[in-house]
């Protein structure tokens, strides 16, 4: 299935002061112009971004403008990811709602229990509740390690892929049918995942924390196709200078390396919005966890968390900068479904189901389906079968012509090469004769021209050739840009000759 590219949607918030910067007499040095989504810092560098959220918005308001609108997305098939950036204690944890509580108070509210909520509301309103599942995990990276969150040992996990996929090994998968389930799971991981006090941050968060909820939709006879999709909510460590969160011991370790995993985040971004064709997501665990959503298969909202104070103005520009380029960053979101296959295995399934119904009438007993009385069996089996009959053909024929076009190809591909390589022969000999000319020599008219119509001679032959290959496939391909190519080459090769007989003395 195609994917149509999507850049990564980035916001930023910016929390109020907090008392460590009012007691130290800080000024605001950031300015937001919230209908332009522009944001001036320092009275100096200006920055625009999909949204921004001053240090008066609420919770509420924040939520519905980033993460609200992925639901959408989740429901038509689609991954998403809410990812989190900023500066430690800058209201990740917070606006994110990766917090030990319980989502009870209305106003503290972060965007975790909302979007839970919104999505159970939403499944409850559909035609099948029941054909849904869903499944919640939670894990953080701590140093360059993986740990299990929902499991009370905080197992470590191992983490295997290539380039393009990354899956942790054995990692829990609760299944959870409402809310209160959902953010019960939350509160475990939220629990044991590692915080300790800094002097910027009374309960900071010492590792990146990722929640994620996996959709699953199944197909029924009477409702819309299957999907599956992951929703995943990623709480970032705060980069921090070490100097001013006074670190020492086990927590400047800790800083130590959250700053490093964060500068090869940086670097991923970079390379990603410099369209770089390396792209260092292996350098780091949580570049490697977090490769589909930056560059890969998800919608992203970028979320970077500022301190409006000045005596934090070089981490916020820093910041600021950091989501300027995420910007660049396109993602391809595609759907997690195949509607043919699906369709087909419904109709399968209920092929298998009239059968059973059938064969129970002949000996006499009653289904046990209710829909019995609704269905006429023979007529709609022999119809349905009709139908999987005439879809298989269309896959089937569908097959027949991708591989024609393939043929096709590849038999233009050689053509041109050819033409190619006719073109530089003709060259050769034409700036042969220039130098021929420039000196005075002889030249064997007789010679050249049998040269180049030997050229030209072989260039027909295999046109023809080729040619014969193009009408045997013509009907699956029909005209296109390579044909009119090839067609104009041959006028070009004979004008070429025409010119070096005129040369010619
Ligand atoms: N928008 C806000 N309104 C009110 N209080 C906030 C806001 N944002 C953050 N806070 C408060 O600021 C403090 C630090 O926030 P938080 O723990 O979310 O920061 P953080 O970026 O996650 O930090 P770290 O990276 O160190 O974990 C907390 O006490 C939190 O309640």
């Amino acid at each position: 299935m195609s994917a149509t590219e999507t850049s990564l949607r980035v916001v930023v918030r910016a929390r109020p002061m907090n008392s460590r910067e009012t007691r130290e007499g800080a000024r605001k040095c950031v300015e937001y112009y919230e209908n332009t989504g522009q944001i001036v810092i320092n009275d100096s560098a200006t920055f625009a971004f999909d949204s921004v959220f001053p240090d008066t918005v609420d919770q509420e308001t924040v939520y519905e403008k980033t993460a609200f609108p992925l639901l959408d997305r989740i429901f038509a098939g689609f991954n998403a990811t809410v990812l989190a950036y900023g500066q430690t204690g800058s209201g990740k944890t917070y606006t994110m709602g990766t917090e030990d509580n319980d989502g009870t108070d209305e106003m503290r509210r972060g965007i975790i229990p909302r979007l839970v909520n919104a999505l159970f509301q939403r499944i409850m309103q559909t035609q099948v509740p029941e054909s849904f599942k869903v499944t919640v995990s939670m894990y953080e990276v701590y140093g360059d390690n993986v740990y299990d969150l929902l499991r009370p040992d905080k197992v470590k996990l191992n983490v295997h892929g290539d380039e393009k996929n990354c899956t942790i090994v054995n990692l829990t998968a609760v299944p959870v049918i409402d809310l209160k389930g959902a953010l019960k799971q939350l509160a475990t991981g939220c629990h044991y995942r590692t915080k300790a006090e800094t002097a910027m941050n009374a309960m900071s968060s010492r590792s990146h924390a990722v929640f994620t909820l996996f959709v699953e939709k199944t197909a029924t006879p009477d409702c819309d196709s299957a999907f599956s999709a992951k929703l995943q909510l990623v709480d970032l460590a705060g980069s921090e200078r070490l100097k001013k969160t006074e670190a020492e011991g086990n927590r400047m370790k800790e800083g130590i390396n959250i700053n490093a995993g964060l500068l090869i985040l940086s670097q991923v971004i970079a390379a990603l919005a410099t369209k770089q064709k390396h792209i260092p997501y292996r350098n780091s665990v949580i570049t490697r966890v977090l490769q589909d959503s930056l560059g890969g298969n998800s919608y992203t909202v970028f979320l970077a968390c500022i301190s409006p104070a000045d005596t934090n103005s070089q981490e916020t520009l820093n910041t600021l900068r950091y989501a300027d380029r995420a910007k660049q960053i396109k993602n391809k979101p595609i759907v997690n479904k195949n509607p043919k296959a699906e369709e087909i295995a419904v109709l399968q399934a209920q092929i298998k189901r009239l059968q059973k119904e059938n064969g129970d009438l002949r000996q006499g007993i009653a289904p046990s389906d209710t829909k019995f009385n609704d269905m006429a069996n023979t007529a709609e089996i022999l119809s349905l079968k009709d139908e999987v009959a005439r879809k298989s053909e269309e896959l089937r024929e569908r097959a027949i012509k991708q591989s024609e076009c393939i043929v096709r190809i590849n038999a233009l591909t050689q053509r041109n090469g050819r033409l190619e390589a006719d073109k530089t022969k003709l060259s050769i000999m034409l700036s042969d004769v220039r130098s021929a000319i420039l000196n005075e020599e002889m030249i064997e008219p007789s010679e050249l021209v049998r040269s180049i119509v030997q050229i030209v001679g072989e260039s027909d032959a295999s046109t023809m050739l080729a040619e014969e290959d193009q009408d045997e496939t013509a009907g699956a391909m029909g005209s296109s840009d390579e044909t009119m190519y090839d067609a104009e080459r041959l006028p070009e090769l004979q004008a070429e000759l025409d010119e070096l007989e005129k040369q010619l003395p």
